[in-house]
């Protein structure tokens, strides 16, 4: 056992420093490094300090790109050159689509062919696990080590990155107890929390299930301003008291509330969403504009969870066909998909229109 944060705590560590505007250095086996700095968190300080070093360039997903012209030479992601006489503005303007419509970008934008592509993919992957707008800048470094030694800056191996995409940080339940609820007197509270520091997630559990039966279980995704708020621009609200009911009516259930707010991108990225919408995008198109899939939620934690409970099958209450295949992918028998469709209006019905139009929700 060593005191020393391995890669997975390092990289809770980039991500914090990311949100601040401090940069972090990525590492390769080689020696070459970078310097990565979110284009959101930047100041025009940093930005300098960062330019002395080498020659800069923002990355910024496929999905951004093909808004702003850009080609992306690297397929999912494209490398674009700044010039020397642009600064901060035009950095945040690539990055942020709040304006593209009022001051369209000026191009051509000149996007970096040679050279490998894996610094930037890892910028792209913090920024977005940080939920900060997907776009970094990048500088290429020699001393890269040395360089975060003298500067105490974070580092980490590049590779740590990409390895900690393809895995689902494991689970711990920190405690449980009672919470009688509106919707079922006989409920209970659990907390789990992950061991790459992100978000905590919650499981509630209604009366007491058969843990050889299947349950009747959602996973649902957190939405402040559908849950909490009681926004009419979305479903979420209905459907979280909708399934509570429900379980509370038969006496029994697991509602997951995962704490996935804005199909993944966060509250400030959805608002930012929310305002391309009222310039006229769709749900879809307006998460491709800030640089995201449509999804970027991580559907095996709901597995993970289920799993840690004690549940191998399920009655999914769901509308989203995704959900249904990533528990059987992820081991856990949904026997059955039951509809929750509640709370269509005059405000959300586009938006309902266009998940399963092109989201695959079944109607
Ligand atoms: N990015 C983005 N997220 C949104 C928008 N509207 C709602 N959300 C988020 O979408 C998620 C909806 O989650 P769920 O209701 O669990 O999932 P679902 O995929 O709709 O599937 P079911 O409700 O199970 O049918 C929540 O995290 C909301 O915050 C939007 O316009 N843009
Ligand atoms: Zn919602």
């Amino acid at each position: 056992m060593t005191l020393a944060p391995d890669s997975r705590e390092l990289m809770a560590r980039a991500r914090a420093d990311l949100r601040m505007g401090v940069g972090v250095v990525l590492l390769q086996p080689d020696g070459l490094g970078a310097l990565v700095l979110s284009a959101e968190t930047l100041n025009a300080e940093r930005l300098a300090a960062a330019r002395k070093l080498g020659t800069p360039v923002v990355a910024l997903t496929a999905r951004r790109a093909e808004t702003l012209k850009a080609r992306a030479y690297d397929g999912d992601l494209a490398r674009v050159e700044l010039p020397g006489s642009l600064g901060l503005d035009w950095i945040q303007a690539l990055a942020d689509p709040a304006d593209d419509l009022a001051m369209p970008m000026k191009g051509p934008l000149k996007s970096r062919r040679e050279g490998d592509a894996a610094f930037a993919r890892a910028a792209l992957c913090l920024c977005k696990e940080a939920q900060l707008l997907p776009a970094a800048v990048v500088v290429e470094l020699d001393h890269a080590a040395v360089l975060a030694a003298n500067a105490g800056l974070t580092a980490l191996p590049v590779a740590a990155v990409s390895q900690a995409a393809l895995e689902s940080s494991p689970q711990h339940p920190v405690v449980h107890a009672r919470l009688p609820m509106a919707a079922a007197e006989a409920g209970r509270l659990h907390i789990f929390r992950p061991e790459d520091g992100g978000e905590e997630h919650y499981a509630i559990e209604i009366g007491k299930p058969d843990r050889d039966k299947p349950v009747l279980a959602r996973l649902h995704s957190a939405c402040f301003t559908g849950d909490v708020l009681g926004s009419l621009k979305c479903d979420c609200g209905p459907q979280l008291r909708g399934a509570l009911a429900q379980m509370g009516a038969e006496g029994a259930g697991l509602l997951l509330y995962l704490n996935q707010e804005g199909r993944g991108i966060g509250l400030a990225n959805k608002m930012r969403a929310y305002s391309l919408q009222d310039q006229g995008f769709d749900t879809v198109q307006a998460n491709h504009r800030l640089g995201f899939e449509d999804d970027e939620r991580d559907f095996r934690i709901g597995a993970a969870l289920l799993k840690r409970l004690g549940f191998k099958q399920a009655r999914l209450l769901t509308n989203n066909p995704r959900k249904v295949a990533m528990l059987e992918n992820c081991g856990i028998e949904v026997v059955e998909r039951v509809p929750l469709q509640v709370g269509r209006g005059a405000h959300n019905a586009a938006y309902l229109d266009t998940k399963a139009a092109k989201s695959g929700h079944l109607l």
